[in-house]
């Protein structure tokens, strides 16, 4: 096996479909015949089972179940900022365990996708946020963008945040997460034109609106097959 192709999932803010667009990536790349397997660093909420939804989709989508503390060794009981979880639960997340649980990973496949948390600056402590997480783990990223009132600010903004770290941005993905957005094509014309404008970003693809239900599952091989993964 080469080494692995991997990126770090960034988003424009929490809820806007890092979790479906990694899943669909990772989809994407199992049809063109890749061992994929994602990872969720740090994830917060569980169930009343103690899973978290994010680590479930992440495992289910990937080629094959690799140990979960490696997919996801920092998991928080509340739905809050994981650094007020792990404050209050008294186990702070560790950049260098994470990149262990990486790295574990990253032997076993040809490709790992690596979700991180809420916006890409969301703190993981009082000193840590998103962004040193992809710093440690020095992947390139993809950037989501969750296409709904507010994406433009948050889209270039967070852009510019990544590109001022020095880390290699590939390109971007727009996914439809809001139905009822007014003017979509207009928003998706302006993202194209100043991210590439001014960061050279290719958009790597656009995700339509998929509800859950029965539907859903039916049409997702179509959908990664219309995303393009860096190469
Ligand atoms: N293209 C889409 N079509 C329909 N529903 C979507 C789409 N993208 C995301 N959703 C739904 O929106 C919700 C948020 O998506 P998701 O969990 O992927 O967000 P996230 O950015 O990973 O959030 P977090 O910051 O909690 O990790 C989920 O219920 C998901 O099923
Ligand atoms: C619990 C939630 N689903 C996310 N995993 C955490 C989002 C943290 C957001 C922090 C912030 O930027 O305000
Ligand atoms: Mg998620």
């Amino acid at each position: 096996m080469t080494a692995p192709r991997s990126f770090f999932i960034a988003g424009t803010d929490t809820e806007i479909g890092k979790t479906f667009t990694t899943t669909l990536l990772l989809r994407a790349a199992r049809l063109a015949g890749l061992t994929a397997l994602g990872m969720k660093p740090v994830a917060a909420g569980v169930d009343a089972a103690g899973r978290n939804d994010d680590v479930e989709a992440i495992l289910a989508a990937g080629s094959f179940q690799p140990a979960r503390e490696d997919v996801n060794p920092f998991l928080y009981q509340a739905p809050v900022s994981p650094h007020i979880a792990a404050r209050d639960e008294g186990r702070p997340v560790d950049l260098a365990l994470i990149g262990t649980a990486y790295a574990r990973l990253a032997s076993q496949a040809d490709l790992v996708l690596v979700e991180g948390v809420g916006g890409f600056r969301a703190p993981l402590s009082d000193t840590l946020d998103g962004a040193d997480l992809a710093r440690a783990l020095a992947l390139p990223v993809i950037l989501v963008v969750g296409l709904r009132l507010g994406c433009l600010n948050h889209a270039m903004l967070t852009a510019e945040a990544i590109a001022t770290r020095r880390l290699r941005l590939t390109g971007w993905i727009g996914n439809h997460v809001d139905p009822a957005m007014a003017r979509q094509e207009d928003n998706v014309r302006y993202l194209q034109e100043h991210l590439h404008n001014d960061f050279d970003l290719p958009c790597l693809g656009l995700i339509p609106h998929v509800p859950p239900g029965p539907g859903r599952d039916g049409c997702l091989d179509d959908i990664a097959r219309t995303l393009h993964l860096p190469g």
